[in-house]
This record gives structure tokens, C-alpha cells and sequence, in this order.
């Protein structure tokens, strides 16, 4: 049986690789998606790659997440530090979460040292830029074995 994990990005970052490429990069997100395909299919996952600049939208596929996937990726993106809703719903879920983000928060303005995903994710990558991304579908893997090991 494929197992497929949802890949969710959050405001803005449809802009990637367009403006800003000092702070995020030149990878646009379709190239991030192609990078998130690659690494997921030797390990056996499909993707479902989404984004949106909508909070309400976000929120919705987290829930949708819940019977329609396995885990999770996220970039919130700038609801990182202000969508109580959004963590909320990755709580309710209950899916394995590994949230990312292309550059280091913690080295940036402090209003982004703070993630409210941060709390409810089974792992945090950053800084890494797109290449966390990889990262994050490989870990991702790891902890849905583990979740079969257990089983
Ligand atoms: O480093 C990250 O991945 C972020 O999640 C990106 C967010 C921004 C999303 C992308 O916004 C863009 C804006 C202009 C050009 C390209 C991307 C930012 O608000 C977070 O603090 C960190």
C-alpha cells in the first residue's frame, strides 16, 4: 500500500525564487516540489504538494489530512508565528509533523523566533533552504517506519 504524506505550504511562498532569492533562495516551489517527488519515491511515499496564502485553506487541509495521509510537512510560512488555528489543527489531526522553513528564524527579525507549530511538530528543520525540505520528507519516512515498527 502507497503511503502518502502532504507537503503544505503557507503564505507567500509561491513567490519563491522570485523575489528575495539572497533570504530564500533561487529554487522556485515548483522546484521544491520536484525535490520533495524525487526524495519520496524510492522511500515509497506520494506527495500531495499544496500551497496557499489563506489561513481558513491551510486549516482545511491539515483536517483533510487527517484520513487522507500519513504525515505531514509544513511550511506555515508567515502563520509560523501567529496561527493558534493552524496548530490547533495539526494537534487534532494527530499525524506525524515535521515542519520546515528555508531559512533560519532564529537568526532573523525576533518576531519569527517564535513558532507556534514549533509546539505541536515531531520535528523542526531550518535553514537548510530548499535541501530542508528533502530533509524533512526523508525524516518523515523514518518516523512513519517507526510508527509501523511499533504497530
Ligand atoms: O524561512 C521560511 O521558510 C519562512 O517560513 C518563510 C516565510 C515567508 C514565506 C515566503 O515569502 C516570500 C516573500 C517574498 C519572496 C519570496 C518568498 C517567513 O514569513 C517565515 O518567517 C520563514
Amino acid at each position: 500500500m502507497t503511503t502518502s504524506v502532504l507537503v503544505l505550504n503557507g503564505p507567500n511562498l509561491n513567490l519563491l525564487g522570485l523575489r528575495e532569492p539572497a533570504i530564500y533562495g533561487s529554487d522556485t516551489l515548483g522546484d521544491v516540489e520536484k525535490l520533495c517527488r524525487a526524495t519520496a519515491a524510492p522511500l515509497g511515499l506520494d506527495i500531495d504538494f499544496r500551497q496557499s496564502n489563506h489561513e481558513g485553506v491551510l486549516v482545511d487541509a491539515v483536517q483533510e489530512a487527517r484520513t487522507a495521509h500519513r504525515g505531514i510537512v509544513i511550511n506555515p510560512a508567515g502563520y509560523s508565528h501567529t496561527s493558534v488555528a493552524l496548530r490547533d489543527a495539526l494537534a487534532a489531526v494527530g499525524l506525524p509533523v515535521v515542519e520546515v522553513h528555508l531559512s533560519n528564524i532564529h537568526r532573523r527579525e525576533p518576531f519569527r523566533h517564535h513558532s507556534y507549530v514549533s509546539a505541536v511538530a515531531d520535528t523542526v528543520i531550518c535553514g537548510a533552504g530548499a535541501h530542508g525540505y528533502a530533509l524533512a520528507v526523508t525524516h518523515l519516512a523514518r518516523l512513519l517506519d517507526h510508527a509501523q515498527e511499533s504497530a
